[in-house]
């Protein structure tokens, strides 16, 4: 059998979605991206131009057939789909209202992977028909470059479901991480709880934005990305992680909330890159100048932890 499914299809074309059926397509997949939005296609039309370069120059497995048509027509984008892959907003209610209509025009046998970042997929397969079909498939941004995926199965995901889903994602030469079910998955706990510590450190004024930058590219995210924090501790020595860890955990910021800080922003209309203005802000053509820079680095440093060894 194949290992990639012949037609697979993306629901909700946004961050995610191009990068993702860009992927799929370039190793040889036929892949319709469907959204909502017609603005959103006309976007995402564009954003698969430039991720196809990316995928060049990253030079990602590639096969011949592939391909990656875009429309707002749900039934044509669902004929004949083997894995339809779902990634709209973050949003429990909404999502759920995807899935019951995705089941309503479906056969039984049709995997559906959700892209949430978190959200437990038991949970979001508690209104479904066949909850047997759902599985997470955690991408990471960019998707059509970061080369590893969580695969979380909730618990009436059907076993020949997780183990399809892995065969697939090794068919196009990605890193799946099998996961039991647990808010936020692994990669986004690990992450938030980063954040959560940033973010603390900011709001006391005990760094620069800069400085913290600099501080955890270098010192943590620059190790991290050549050894795991497993190997990291017997690197380190697991004494010296005890000595530190028993004064300086109970330290640790443990909020259960978003930062006032980061709340404020977002009141002033302040996002990021999609509002000129976030955690920094941004002068003409400056968000584009950084985007280029982000994706030319990701490049550069994916090739060369491809070619050391995985310690
Ligand atoms: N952005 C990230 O960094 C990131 C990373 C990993 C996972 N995710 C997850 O992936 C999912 C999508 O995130 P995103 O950042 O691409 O979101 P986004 O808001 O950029 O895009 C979502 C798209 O879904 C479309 N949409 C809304 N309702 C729809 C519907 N009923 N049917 C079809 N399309 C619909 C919207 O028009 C939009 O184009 C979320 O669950 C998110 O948490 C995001
Ligand atoms: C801040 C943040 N939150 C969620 C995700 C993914 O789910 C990402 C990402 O980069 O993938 C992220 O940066």
């Amino acid at each position: 059998m194949s290992s990639l499914p012949t037609i697979a299809t993306v629901i909700g074309s946004g961050t995610m979605g191009p990068g993702i059926a860009a992927t799929l397509a370039r190793a040889g997949a036929t892949v319709r991206l469907y959204d909502i939005s017609a603005d959103a296609i006309t976007r995402a039309e564009a954003a698969y131009d430039m991720v196809r370069g990316v995928l060049e120059a990253v030079d990602s497995p590639s096969a011949p057939g592939g391909s990656v048509t875009f429309g707002t027509d749900l039934d044509a984008a669902l004929a004949d789909t083997e894995l339809i892959i779902e990634a709209v907003p973050e949003k429990l209610e909404l999502k759920r209202s995807v899935l019951a209509d995705l089941e309503a025009r479906i056969g039984d046998d049709v995997i559906i992977a959700t892209n949430t970042s978190g959200i437990p997929i038991s949970t979001m397969a508690e209104s479904m028909t066949v909850p047997a079909r759902l599985i997470g498939m955690h991408w990471s941004n960019p998707p059509h470059l970061i080369p590893m995926i969580e695969v979380i199965p909730g618990n009436a995901t059907a076993p020949e479901h997780v183990d399809r889903l892995i065969e697939i994602v090794k068919a196009f030469n990605y890193v799946p991480v099998l996961e039991k079910e647990i808010p936020g998955f692994v990669e986004n706990r690990v992450l938030y709880a980063i954040l959560r510590e940033c973010m603390a450190l900011l709001e006391e004024g005990i760094v620069t934005p800069e400085g913290l930058d600099a501080c955890v590219k270098w010192g943590i995210g620059y190790k991290l990305s050549v050894v795991g924090p497993t190997r990291l501790l017997d690197m380190a020595g697991l004494d010296i992680y005890q000595a530190v860890s028993s004064y300086l955990n109970k330290d640790l910021d443990n909020s259960t909330d978003t930062p006032e800080f980061i709340k404020d922003k977002i009141a002033a209309g302040q996002l990021g890159f999609k509002s000129n203005g976030g955690m920094y802000e941004y002068g003409e053509g400056d968000v584009d100048a950084k985007r280029k820079e982000i994706i030319t680095g990701l490049i550069a440093a994916r090739k060369t932890l491809a070619s050391i060894p995985n310690v």
